[in-house]
Order: structure tokens, then sequence, then C-alpha cells
């Protein structure tokens, strides 16, 4: 038993890790998969297609290092979250494409069900906004409009799960159908208080209960697989930024990460208590051991690596990312132009969908350079819109540092002008695949391979701090130049 393969099956791509005995990555698999836009402001995703990325790479992982499933310990399932499936139990076959996270289809009926005083409830029992981004309005869409599923339900043949219980279903050939708290919570079905899918939101909903998986521990018997051959135990799960807020051994309340690939969602454990904001950030699981849930407040962004392949495919100022950063360093320092890219609206705290991206400051010598340093600077200032919130939830974040991975955390150039701007010490690890590490840890974890949290967050290993250099008057004067551009980019 030499190795941990990880599952982080995403919105673009999905992949497979294996990790060794020591937690270092021996191979790495990727495959992309097609993105449906049927309508404006649709997602969906082939469901087919998602399986297959799975199965190829997963082969394509123990094909590389030629290990038999024998040497494989245990499997860490790791997803894009709140993407809804339904399928037939009898079949495994999905009933509709995937409705992805980012699919605002259901808008107005969460206007709606608003309007009718009901986000209180949602609120109150599952930490979430009453939005279309969550699986509660997707899977009732899906009942409403999938000819026959209602009836499938009642006969008690349709399945409703999130990508990982979906996965788990296909690769224990329909014995096992169950997720994990982490996914469970985003859902908008999930009491997080009481550990329980909400027989009163269900009802509000029109969802059957009996459709909804079972609900365990990020690490826990999710099932065995024997699709890759002899059979692998299934022992850890957890939703993308959970599995990243784990990997990055956040285990102590007041601990913090963001993670920056498309957008950006920053996570602050809140230990035993499930803080409801006021501030319109979200309450969700951070995760869930022995039975005990760690909560976390969570602020997600939806534009954060993207605003730089906008410059790339959009403006076409860049060749590939880290141009930015040589370009950023061109800009005159005396022009101040704010970039806010609310390409499809802004997520947390603002929460306005019909906004849209708009640029400030501009002068007769705006250039491409200016262009870039606004771009980078952005994902900066609208982790401080997150942090202030967090702030005000909270009463204070005290001595915060931030821990940082994902794809755009390899850009120098924003970490220090993010630490600059929150006037706080930002840590890149070592290790920047902390999603599929946590959910590596949680299988190897649970399996005995790998070590318990306490000495699994003594070998977090610190790569760069990021420490904050500008002055608090420059910091200030910058954040409320920000915060000026915001209100005049608001919808509502
Ligand atoms: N050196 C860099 N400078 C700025 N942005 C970068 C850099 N490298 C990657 N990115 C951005 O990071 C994102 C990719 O990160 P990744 O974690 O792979 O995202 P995802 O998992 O959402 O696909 C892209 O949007 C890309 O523009
Ligand atoms: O697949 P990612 O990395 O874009 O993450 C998606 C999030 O889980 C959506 O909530």
């Amino acid at each position: 038993m030499t190795h941990i393969l990880a599952i982080d099956q995403g919105t673009t791509s999905s992949r497979a890790i294996l990790f060794d005995k020591a937690m270092r990555i021996s191979a790495t698999r990727q495959k992309e998969f097609t993105q449906h836009f049927p309508d404006s402001g649709w997602v969906e995703h082939e469901v087919d297609e998602i399986w297959a990325s799975v199965l190829e790479t997963c082969r394509g992982v123990l094909a590389d290092m030629q290990l038999a499933t024998s040497s494989v310990a245990a499997i860490g399932i790791t997803n894009q979250r709140e993407t809804t499936i339904i399928w037939d139990r009898r079949t495994g076959e999905a009933l509709h494409r995937a409705i992805v996270w980012q699919d605002r289809r259901t808008a107005a009926f969460c206007d709606d069900l608003k309007a009718a005083g009901h986000e209180e409830l949602v609120t109150a029992r599952t930490g979430l906004l009453l939005d279309p981004y969550f699986s509660g309005t997707k899977l009732r869409w899906l009942l409403d409009n999938v000819a026959g599923a209602r009836d499938l339900a009642r006969e008690g043949h349709l399945l409703f799960g999130t990508v990982d219980s979906y996965l788990i279903w296909k690769l224990t050939d329909g014995r096992s159908h169950v997720t994990d708290a982490t996914n469970a919570a985003r859902t908008m079905l999930y009491n997080i208080h009481d550990g329980c899918w909400d027989a009163e939101i269900c009802d509000l909903l029109d969802i059957p209960m009996g459709i909804l998986p079972q609900v365990l521990d990020c690490a826990a018997d999710f099932g065995t697989t024997q699709v890759f051959g002899g059979e692998i135990p299934i022992r850890g799960v957890a939703g993308d930024q959970q599995a990243a807020t784990v990997g990055q051994a956040c285990f102590q309340r007041g601990m913090l990460k963001s993670t920056y690939g498309t957008g950006c969602f920053a996570l602050l454990n809140t230990g035993d208590t499930a803080v409801t904001s006021q501030n319109r950030l979200l309450g969700t699981i951070a995760y869930q051991l022995n039975g005990k849930p760690t909560y976390a407040l969570e602020g997600s962004i939806f534009i954060a690596g993207a605003v730089v392949q906008w410059l790339r495919d959009g403006l076409g100022i860049i060749d590939a990312a880290p141009d930015t950063q040589a370009l950023a360093d061109q800009a005159d320092p005396t022009q101040r132009l704010y970039l806010v890219p609310a390409f499809t609206g802004l997520g947390a705290p603002y929460w306005d969908a019909t906004a849209r991206g708009a640029i400030y400051g501009l002068t007769r010598g705006s250039g491409p350079a200016e262009f870039a340093r606004a771009a980078l600077e952005s994902v900066g200032y609208q982790t401080r819109d997150l942090l202030e919130a967090m702030a005000a939830d909270m009463g204070g974040l005290g001595e915060t540092v931030l821990r940082v991975d994902g794809g755009m955390s390899a850009s120098d150039w924003s970490m220090q002008f993010l630490a600059d701007i929150l006037g706080a010490p930002v840590d890149r690890p070592e290790v920047l695949e902390t999603t599929a590490l946590g959910a590596a840890w949680l299988a190897g974890m649970q399996s005995g391979v790998y070590p318990d949290q306490d000495a699994f967050s003594k070998g977090w290993a610190l790569e760069r701090r990021f420490e904050a250099q500008m002055s608090a008057q420059e910091r200030e004067a910058r954040y409320e130049g920000w915060s000026d551009a915001i209100r005049r980019t608001l919808t509502r």
C-alpha cells in the first residue's frame, strides 16, 4: 500500500493525482471536457464525459507508475461543488446533463422565493443565501423539466447527487449512494446545525427526500471500487474549496485560506460556531471528522485568474498569464486605474447578478501596462472586500495570515499587492496542489497510511511569505478608490 489516488473533478477539467507514502506527488493526469452553454446564463456538463474523463485520468496515472491496484491504499475525491445530477438507479444513466454551479437559470425562481420571504429560513438552516448558485433550485428545475423525473422519483428509481456522489455511485457500481457533509452543505437542502437534510426546505422546493444521498464525514467508508481491476476503498471526500482548506491545514479557528483559480474562494475557519453572516458571506462546513463539523465563513469571487485570461484572450495584450508581471511593472505609477471585473456580475459580498465590468480612471496615457496592473490589483481589492466582511462578522480578524494557493498564486506581483492591500502577511506553501492534497490526506489518514491532523499540520511548509510594504495611508487611499469604483458599478 504505497499510494493514495486523489480525484479532483473540477469545473473545466478532471485530474487524477497519485500521492506516495510521503504525500509527495508521483503522477498527474488531466483531461478537459466540454462546456455547454445552451442558453444565456446556462452552463451544463455532459455527465458521461465527466465520468469518462475521471476514468481516463485515473487509469493514466496508474499506468504511468505501473501501479497495481493493490498498491493503492485508498481514493480521495474532491469536486466542483453545487453542480447537480439526477440519474436512474437501475442503469446509472443521468437523465439530463449536469447543471453547473455557474448556471443562473433558476434566478427568477429564487427571486420569487425571496419575495415570498423564504430567504431567512434558508439562511438560518443552511448558512447560504437563496441563490441559483446552489443545488436546491437546480434540482427542482430538473424535477419539473425532465420528462418522467417525478414519476421515477415516486417509484423509487431516481437519485440525486453532487458530482462526488455520482462518481461514487459509478465507482462502486451502484452500491453506494452517499456524499460528505461539505458537499451536502452546498445544496441549500442541508441543515448545517443539525447535520441532516432539512425537511421544511425540501418541502418548500418540492423535493422528495428519498432521492437524497446519505451524508458521511469527510473521512469515512464511502464504498469500494473495482473499476480499476482490484479493489480500492474510497475513504475521503470533500468539495474542492473545503479540500483546499484541509490541504492548507487550516484546522484552527481563525485560520484563513484563499484559492486563486478562475475565481477566488476564501474560507475562514470558525471552529465549532456556525456563524450566520450579517455581511452576505456564506456559512458552510469546512470539514467534518469523527461526526464533528468544523464550520467556515466563505467568500466567493467569480473572477480572479479569469481576468488574466481576459487580458490574454479578450484584449490580446499578453501571450501568457505570467507576462502580466513584467507588463504591470511598466505601469505609470501616477495613474490610478480601477478595473472591476464584474463580467458575470459580482459575487460576495455584493451578490449583484446584473452588474457588469467597468474600468475607472482612464486617461490619454492609459495603455496595456496600466490595464494589466489594474487587472492584477482587482484580485487583491476583491479579496480585501471579503476580509472586511469576515472581520465585520467576527468582530475583527486579529493577526490574520492568509494562506494562498491555486494557479494565480504563482504570480509574485499579485501576491505582493495582496499583502500590501490587506496589510497582512500572505503565505504561499510549497505544495500548491492543496485541493488534491486535502482529498488525499483525508483518504490516507482514514486508511492509516498518512499522519493525524496534528502531524499533517506540522508538515505544512512555507515556500514564501509576502509581507505588506505599502504605507497605511496609501493602502487606505487606494482601497477607498476601489470602494468608490464598486459603488459606481453596482446596479442595486
Ligand atoms: N503567473 C500567473 N500570473 C497571473 N495569473 C496566473 C498565473 N498563472 C496562472 N494564472 C491564472 O490562474 C488561473 C488558473 O488557475 P487554476 O488553479 O488552474 O484554475 P482552475 O482550477 O479554476 O481552472 C488562470 O485563470 C490563469 O489566468
Ligand atoms: O472547479 P473550480 O475549481 O472552479 O471550483 C468550483 C467551486 O467548487 C464552485 O463552488
